[in-house]
């Protein structure tokens, strides 16, 4: 057996009313990929900033490799070897590959940089990444890579770090596409066998169970349970992150949208018709009609185009050429003209574009229709609040009330926040653009259960998602978006996994 690594005992964290982690053991083994799990808000990221550096327990203490280890900062953790490469990924765009896998520990003699040496190291980082050399130009511009390239860099860029040892994943495969996350489990098999130790962080039960050797899963800022990959199952993982298995049933809100759409006509009029439509890059061509009542789901790698389709139909990037009709009205829009249409649209970059961030749970939620909620010019904060609670309790977002700061919440309990605004909107087109990223399993399920009950009620729903199990499971038809271009939109049941990964890769003539 490998000796410890790593090893936390007792750490306790608390953001004011917040206890993030509440007396954490953690150890980690050298040669041994950790799995950290845990439901949304459970702690983990928590941990990981501690573990890196980027913050300080309030209590409790660390070893590493059996020497005391309370590191002041990021950098100090660097030097003792520990790396942490985050899920938003942080390379410098005008950089080049070379510059960005050195930064920070440039080689330099009097204040000049030792240029060749500098390149060796990169190249020597690299290679031990991507298997051989020139996979990744040195000289490319990060900007211009692949979200999995990057990903790549990104670890180049700890292991180029003298002594790394212990390597810290947050989610690192929440933007790759299958092909890629295969790529990933090579390399980091091949560190394992280097005795480097790694923690890994991901929602994918099916990734922690092909490539983690030993699991942690946090509950409540606890550990819940520990133990090896190899004795357990998906199933008790998912029950000792959940601590019950509740995520069965109908919810209230849900049966009544059920309730609902069996009052509706079912006759199903076409909510948004897209003919030949293109942007100024991409996409460059995509047909589809979405009805009421059906969910349509678009396939692709990152980088199809799937995004720019969906900002395209809500008005946010300009339509080049064909037609976007969006209950039965055509023209230019506007985000502000589509949201009157009774479009809402839910963005891959929940920080950029959705939630505003310094503000409370219950403004960000209730921002995009605020009638209902008190007289003329007036928003009754009892009623904001009650409305906020409702769809907060739905989605099971975890939080302290729902006037916290949105900023304060853990990112998949962001993600949910994001969502639950858009329901509160009460669209009738709902755009969906990767909805269930970073959000837990147990809350994944529910997700998509709200999605499927928004299509029973009759509205429209055009989901965008890189994860083929939950296109296959969610939608009535889908399309795959193939370097700009959108195929033949199918009835979900004439698709397979493999049919659409192949499509998806231009395997199969994607026509
Ligand atoms: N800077 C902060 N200020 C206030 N509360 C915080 C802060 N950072 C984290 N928290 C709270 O600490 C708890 C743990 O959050 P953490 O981000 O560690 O969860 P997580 O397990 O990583 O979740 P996720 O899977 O959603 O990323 C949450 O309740 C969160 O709201």
């Amino acid at each position: 057996m490998n000796g410890s690594s790593l090893v936390a005992r007792g750490l306790q964290k608390t953001f004011g009313a917040t206890r993030a982690l509440r007396g954490v053991d953690l150890e980690v083994r050298s040669g041994e990929i950790h799995a950290l799990m845990g439901e949304n808000g459970a702690g983990k990221s928590t941990l990981m900033s501690i573990l890196s550096g980027a913050a300080t327990p309030d209590t409790g203490s660390m070893e590493l490799g059996g020497a005391p280890y309370r590191p002041s900062g990021p950098r100090e953790a660097r030097q003792a070897g520990v790396l942490l490469v985050h899920q938003e990924l942080s390379l410098c765009g005008h950089m080049t590959v070379g510059e960005n896998v050195m930064l920070g520990i440039e080689p330099a003699s009097y204040g000049f940089l030792r240029r060749s040496e500098m390149r060796e190291k990169a190249e020597k980082a690299l290679k031990a990444v991507t298997g051989k050399e020139g996979t990744i130009s040195l000289d490319a511009r990060a900007a211009d890579l692949s979200p999995a390239d990057r990903q790549l860099v990104e670890i180049a860029r700890a292991l180029a770090v003298p002594g790394c040892r212990i390597l810290l994943l947050d989610e690192p495969t929440s933007s790759l596409a299958a092909g890629d996350v295969d790529r990933l489990f090579v390399l980091l098999r091949e560190l394992k066998q280097r005795s480097l130790s790694i923690v890994y962080i991901s929602h994918f039960l099916e990734e922690i169970l092909r490539v983690c050797d030993v699991y942690t899963v946090l509950r409540d800022g606890q550990v819940a349970e520990k133990g090896t990959i190899a004795e357990t199952t998906a199933k008790k993982l998912v029950l000792a992150m959940s601590g019950n298995a509740s995520n069965a049933g109908t919810s209230p809100v849900e049966a009544a949208l059920l309730v609902r759409s069996e009052e509706e006509d079912t006759e199903k009029a076409p909510v948004l018709v897209v003919e030949n439509a293109a942007g100024v890059k991409k996409p460059s061509s995509a047909s589809l009609t979405v009805h009421r009542g059906e969910v349509v789901g678009i396939a692709g790698l990152l980088g199809a185009g799937r995004t720019e389709l969906l900002r395209m139909i809500f008005g946010l990037d300009p339509v080049a050429k064909g037609t976007i009709q969006v209950a039965s009205q055509g023209g230019s829009a506007s985000p502000a003209k589509r949201i009157a249409q009774g479009v809402g649209f839910l963005s891959e970059d929940r920080k950029g574009e959705g939630l505003l961030l310094s503000m409370s749970i219950a403004d960000n939620l209730t921002m995009s229709r605020l009638s209902g909620l008190g007289p003329a010019g007036f928003v009754k904060d009892g009623q904001q609040r009650d409305s906020a609670k409702k769809w907060t309790d739905m989605l099971a977002v975890k939080m302290r009330d729902v006037g916290q700061k949105v900023r304060d919440l853990s990112g998949g309990n962001q993600q949910k926040v994001a969502l639950a605004r858009l329901l509160h909107q009460e669209a009738d087109l709902f755009l969906l653009d990767e909805p269930t990223r970073g959000v837990d399993i147990n809350s994944k399920t529910q997700i998509e259960r709200h999605i499927r009950a928004l299509a029973a009620s009759g509205k429209a729903v055009l989901v965008v998602s890189s994860h083929l199990p939950d296109l296959l499971s969610i939608c009535d038809r889908i399309g795959v978006m193939y370097r700009g271009r959108l195929g033949e939109i199918r009835p979900a049941s004439a698709w397979t996994e493999h049919a659409l990964l192949a499509a998806a890769t231009g395997a199969e003539g994607n026509t």
